[in-house]
């Protein structure tokens, strides 16, 4: 059985933290390593099913048509728990299906009250506290999903800082059951008048503060420390976390009531891991200079499977890799702060329906070469100074809790500059037991930050052989074989590309967000027809960059490419589900492009289109709409 206790003393909880980490990776010492840990380790996993949970009957009908059928490990335990209304800190590992964990039992509760005339009024029941604006949309999605099914009208809603004081209002008018918001938000409402903090008083029974281990890094704790005044004493707190961190120990101090922790990393298992059962993890040694010369070998060869998502530190650095790649015929997009908010939810949304098979992405918010960039950006006047002069977005967070669908592989290009940063970008691959790898780019300057990231993974997982193997399918003479191409293209990507491409992407981007707008609210399934993956340069590919001769491709690399491939065959990811994206294929797919052929589709003609799709894809493409608003 998994470790769960209450803890009695508020300053004894930091230690008892401390204690269940160390529990969890079999230290000595630890009153628990012996205990839950090995008692667990002769356990067979247990399936339980949502029955068995005692939830209510909407929601499981909810999980049944979503194909959910057994409660993850962090969800048996956590579930049960929270409908008991202990407070619960719950601390599982990346894509362990914390957000249900939480969800299921506030909309149990919810919609008990609901069914029973109880439910307060004047303000939200409850508050989900977030660290980024993605996640706000996240969240908002998966309480939507489920709330979809019932037929008791529960509403959720999202507020972000982006939004204007009006549509706040507007939006927190009724009031809503469910709040989804950021720290800093739900803070400003307050201090706004815009919520009172009597009525959140009479109203909140429960609040949720998710991705814990991140709120305090995005600089939330003032904010934090401004609604505690304003939370009943009666409110039963949640708080939901990958990592364990002097972070999380400070806000279950600040926020929780003797709460009970879980520490699953996986549950009824002494020796585990962070980084999930079912993600191989790799490495490459490699000179910083040539790490282009690697990647292109990975993606040209296909020997990683796809969809890809790559890590770079920086969004200079992800614009040239991007062009960099574009030049030998691959695409990707980039997904980076700067961009408006919709075209990052939107790139999430398009490359999770597999519109494009390979993301470059930052998971830095502000790092000293953007701030100069926003300088730059704001000495060029003519293009869109508005937008231009826009600061990167502080809520934003590309890689933590982002619940990217069916990525495969990631690799870091660059290292991350934490081992807590590694574990969440490699959470982005391996979710819900989903098969993944990850492939990380090791110079020797980041040779220290990869030892460390080894240390932990093997102290944690309490093994001394590494975790991270070399990765075995991409020879030097791959390598060497693409090496003069990959020089000579890597010279001609010019700082001054790199400037013009971002710029670029950001027009671009801007105009996606704002022109089709109102065309999306009216036409949703044209956002499958937005793309983010565009040819930055207008130059024709030239044929030898294109395609690799074939004797260039040693044997080697030729049987791995192979066996990648078959893998991918005998996984069933071969064949992309590639929605209605016939319309960019060649000049008559112009014609279907939103952004050319932007016209209002005519009321009749919208009836009978309507009518055709059914009732379900309806809603979805209504959810997306008002996501889009929000
Ligand atoms: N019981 C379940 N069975 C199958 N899939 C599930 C189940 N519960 C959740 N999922 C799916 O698993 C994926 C990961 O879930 P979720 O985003 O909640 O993970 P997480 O633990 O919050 O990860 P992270 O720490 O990275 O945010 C989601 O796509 C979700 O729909």
């Amino acid at each position: 059985m998994p470790r769960v206790k209450p803890i009695p003393e508020m300053e004894e909880e930091a230690e008892e933290v401390r204690q269940e980490v160390e529990g969890a990776s079999g230290a000595e010492g630890s009153p628990d390593a012996g205990a839950g840990g090995e008692e667990g380790a002769e356990e067979e996993e247990k399936e339980v099913s949502f029955d068995e949970l005692g939830l209510d009957e909407q929601l499981k009908r909810a999980l049944r048509k979503k194909g959910i059928a057994k409660a993850t490990p962090i969800q048996q335990e956590a579930i049960p728990l929270i409908l008991e209304g202990k407070d619960v800190v719950a601390k599982a590992k990346t894509g362990s299906g914390k957000t249900f964990a939480y969800l299921l039992p506030l909309l149990h509760d919810l919609l008990k009250l609901s069914s029973e005339g109880r439910i307060r009024k004047p303000a939200p029941n409850a508050f989900i506290l977030v660290p980024t604006r993605e996640l706000c949309q996240q969240v908002y999605n998966e309480a939507s999903s489920l709330l979809e099914f019932c037929t008791s009208k529960l509403k959720v809603v999202q507020v972000t800082a982006s939004m204007s004081d009006k549509d706040i209002t507007v939006a927190l008018s009724g009031p809503p059951n469910i709040l989804v918001s950021t720290p800093a938000c739900v803070a400003t409402c307050i201090s706004k008048g815009i919520m009172r903090g009597s009525s959140i008083k009479e109203s909140l029974s429960m609040m949720i503060l998710d991705e814990a281990d991140l709120l305090l890094s995005y600089r939330c704790e003032d904010d934090l420390k401004a609604l505690i005044p304003h939370i009943p004493r009666s409110c039963q707190s949640i708080l939901m976390s990958a990592t364990s961190s002097s972070d999380v120990d400070k806000l279950i101090k600040l926020l929780l009531h003797n709460p009970f922790v879980l520490t699953l990393t996986e549950v009824g298992r002494a020796k585990d891991d962070v980084i999930p059962k079912n993600v191989q993890q790799f490495w490459i040694s490699c000179d910083a200079k040539d790490k282009m010369l690697h990647i292109l070998a990975l993606l040209k060869f296909e020997l990683i499977q796809k969809k890809v998502l790559i890590f770079v530190n920086s969004i200079d650095a992800a614009f040239r890799l991007r062009l960099f790649l574009e030049k030998f015929g691959i695409r990707s997009a980039v997904l980076n702060a700067e961009l408006p908010q919709n075209s990052r939810l939107h790139i999430i949304e398009a490359f999770n329906a597999r519109l494009f098979d390979y993301l470059i992405a930052t998971d830095d918010t502000k790092t000293k070469e953007d701030k100069q960039t926003d300088k730059e950006n704001k000495k060029e006047a003519r293009v869109s100074r508005k937008h231009l002069q826009q600061t990167l977005d502080a809520e934003f967070g590309v890689v933590r809790g982002i619940d990217f669908k069916n990525v495969f592989t990631v690799v870091n290009f660059d290292m991350p500059p934490d081992p807590a940063g590694y574990v969440h970008r490699i959470g982005r691959t391996g979710r819900a037991n989903k098969t993944g790898a990850s492939v990380s780019l090791v110079s020797e300057e980041e040779s220290s930050i990869f030892e460390d990231i080894e240390h932990m993974l093997q102290e944690v997982e309490n093994k001394d052989i590494d975790c991270i193997s070399p990765f075995p399918l991409l020879t030097k003479d791959a390598v060497d074989s693409l090496r003069y191409r990959a020089q000579d293209v890597a010279r001609s990507v010019t700082t001054r590309d790199i400037q013009e491409a971002r710029r670029q992407d950001i027009k671009n981007e801007i105009l996606n967000s704002e022109k089709l707008k109102s065309h999306f609210e009216e036409n949703p399934r044209d956002l499958d027809l937005l793309k983010h993956d565009k040819l930055l340069s207008n130059k024709e590919i030239p044929a030898h960059l294109r395609d690799v001769p074939d004797y260039l491709i040693d044997p080697k690399t030729k049987e791995a490419s192979n066996v990648v491939k078959l893998s991918r065959a005998a996984m069933g990811i071969d064949k992309p589900q590639r929605r209605k994206r016939q319309g960019f294929k060649g000049g008559s797919g112009k014609s279907r492009d939103p952004l050319r052929t932007f016209s209002a589709e005519g009321k009749s003609r919208r009836r009978r289109r309507k009518d055709r799709e059914g009732e379900q894809d309806r809603r979805k493409k209504n959810r997306l709409c008002k996501q889009r608003q929000g």
